[in-house]
């Protein structure tokens, strides 16, 4: 794409983009559009390094579509993405990333061993044999059984063993654990994250499993419509809104203390007299009698905005993109 009039804004987004240490995913204007319509607009984002993102959306907001432009599987129809810089179609991009997609294609006819052998064919420059078997025999499976004789778990582990044993910077998870019941679900979390933590790896993972998200990860993206809705440091996210609940104000529009702006409130429910609101508000509300106020759970901030009815406020791009 031509870049003909830089503004400083976009020449600060490039430098970052391309800087050693810079952020491992960032997208500028990002657009694609199918024969039913824009399945992203507009997006602009940056996720940083070594850093654990949760991408969450509900059905059909975008989220595989995104995974794809970061893999290069799908061009932009609009604006661009860089990972680690680099455009996606690149060599060097496709070095650094591993991507575990919904479907996990394997061959079932190749036994486990094979499989691991056909990664490090694909990936010669690089192939972490030792990491994979690891992966794969703390799942007691054995080597020489046909994939197509595993059930999904085990397949789900012997794809997380390619990923891994790719050595990949960035590491993209499109619903790794949606075919898994709870218990394998926790236990192929906990080798992702361990894996993570000992090679400092960036992981992007999707999921509707918002309760799971809380301990795994620390940033968040939000799509929601084909738009970013919320994008940033969880923490530093949780921390700018506020889970109000108290009888409801009959003289605002809001139902909430005067003091909150309409233009805040994110998501506010009413049961009889009670209202219960998330607000990206963290000024005073005036009678403390009369209300409580606290930070809300990662759980509540998403399901919040998930919920949502009002555009997104305040989630400007330069917003919407901080670290
Ligand atoms: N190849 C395609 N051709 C046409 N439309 C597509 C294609 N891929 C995705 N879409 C449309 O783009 C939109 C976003 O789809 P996408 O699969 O990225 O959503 P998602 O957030 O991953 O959804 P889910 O949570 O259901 O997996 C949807 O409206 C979908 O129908």
């Amino acid at each position: 794409m031509m870049w003909g009039f830089l503004s400083m804004e976009e020449d600060t987004y490039r430098a970052a983009s391309t800087a050693a240490g810079g952020p491992a995913l960032a997208a500028r204007g990002l657009g694609v559009r199918f024969r039913s319509g824009w399945a992203l607009e507009a997006c602009d984002f940056t996720l940083p390094t070594g850093r654990v993102t949760a991408l969450v959306g509900p059905n059909g907001a975008g989220k595989s579509t995104l995974f794809h432009l970061a893999t290069g599987l799908l061009r932009p129809t609009a604006g661009e993405i860089r990972v680690f810089g680099a455009d996606p179609v690149t060599e060097e991009a496709r070095r650094r990333v591993a991507f575990l997609a919904q479907d996990k294609p394997l061959y079932p006819r190749f036994t486990v061993a094979e499989t691991l052998r056909f990664g490090r064919e694909l990936n010669r420059s690089g192939w972490d044999m030792e990491s994979a078997e690891r992966i794969v025999r703390s799942g007691n499976i054995p080597l020489d059984v046909r994939v197509g004789t595993l059930s999904q778990g085990q397949c789900t582990r012997i794809a997380l063993a390619l990923a891994f044993g790719k050595q990949p910077d960035l590491l993209l998870l499109d619903e790794p654990l949606a075919d898994l019941d709870p218990l394998v679900r926790r236990e192929v979390m906990g080798l992702v994250m361990a894996e993570v933590a000992d090679r400092g790896i960036t992981v992007v993972m999707s999921s509707h499993i918002v309760a799971e998200l809380e301990n795994i990860c620390d940033h968040l993206l939000l799509l929601k419509d084909g738009a970013v809705r919320l994008a940033g440091d969880a923490q530093q996210l949780c921390d700018e809104h506020t889970l109000l609940t108290g009888h409801v104000d009959g003289s605002t529009p809001h139902g909430l203390p005067r003091a909150v702006p309409a233009g805040a409130v994110v998501d506010s429910a009413v049961t009889g007299r009670q209202i219960t609101a998330l607000v990206r508000y963290t000024g005073p509300v005036g009678d403390r009698e009369r209300w409580v106020g606290e930070p809300p759970t990662l759980e509540e901030l998403l399901l919040g905005h998930l919920r949502s009815q009002v555009p997104a406020a305040g989630d400007a791009p330069e917003k919407a993109g901080a670290a």
